[in-house]
């Protein structure tokens, strides 16, 4: 909380910016608590990390300090299927290799929600589209036309005999 007994208001994302090993703050009861000097010294423990990658399990808890790509990328993709992830870094050989070490079992893919399909778009939205652009063209076509055949007309009626 803020220090000096000030009461600080804070908004959920900000809240959110301070949650690494080096700055975790929680809300607990509507209040604040900056407990990073804490996290050491948590009876509970600081860390807990599962990740789930194709399918499997990974308790990766004990190697977030070692992971070369640092412990907050893992910590991020947490609570989710984090394959997408972990395939867009490219890892090597060695990484999936090494994965074995953390591996802990399977996960139960009906509890994961299913990726939100790509939907394109309303096809009746389409095809309004596609009917403007054909109304604009003949549109281009017919006025002129118009003009002239008024043209032709006026020119027609207004002859002098
Ligand atoms: C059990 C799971 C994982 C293991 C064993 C692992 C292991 C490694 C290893 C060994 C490297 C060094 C580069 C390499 O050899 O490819 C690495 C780099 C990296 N990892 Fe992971 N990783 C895991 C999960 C993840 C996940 C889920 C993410 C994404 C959220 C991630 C993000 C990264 C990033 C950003 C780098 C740095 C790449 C670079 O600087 O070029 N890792 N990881």
């Amino acid at each position: 909380m803020g220090g000096g007994g000030e009461k600080e208001v804070y908004t959920l994302s900000e809240v959110k910016n301070h949650s690494s090993r080096e700055d975790c703050w929680l809300i607990i009861n509507g209040k604040v608590y900056d407990v990073t000097k804490f996290l050491e010294d948590h009876p509970g423990g600081d860390e807990d990390c599962w990740l789930i990658i194709n399918g499997k399990v990974y308790d990766v808890t004990k190697f977030l300090e070692d992971h070369p790509g640092g412990d907050e990328v893992l910590l991020a993709v947490t609570g989710k299927d984090a394959t997408d992830d972990f395939e867009d870094v490219g890892h090597s050989s060695t990484a999936r290799a090494m994965m074995e070490e953390y591996y802990v079992g399977e996960i139960n893919a009906s509890t994961i929600p299913t990726k939100v399909a790509y939907a394109p778009p309303k096809q009746a939205h389409y095809n309004q589209d596609k009917t403007w652009d054909f109304v604009i063209k003949i549109l281009q076509f017919l006025v002129p036309l118009a003009i002239l055949g008024l043209a032709v007309a006026v020119r027609f009626y207004t002859k002098s005999p």
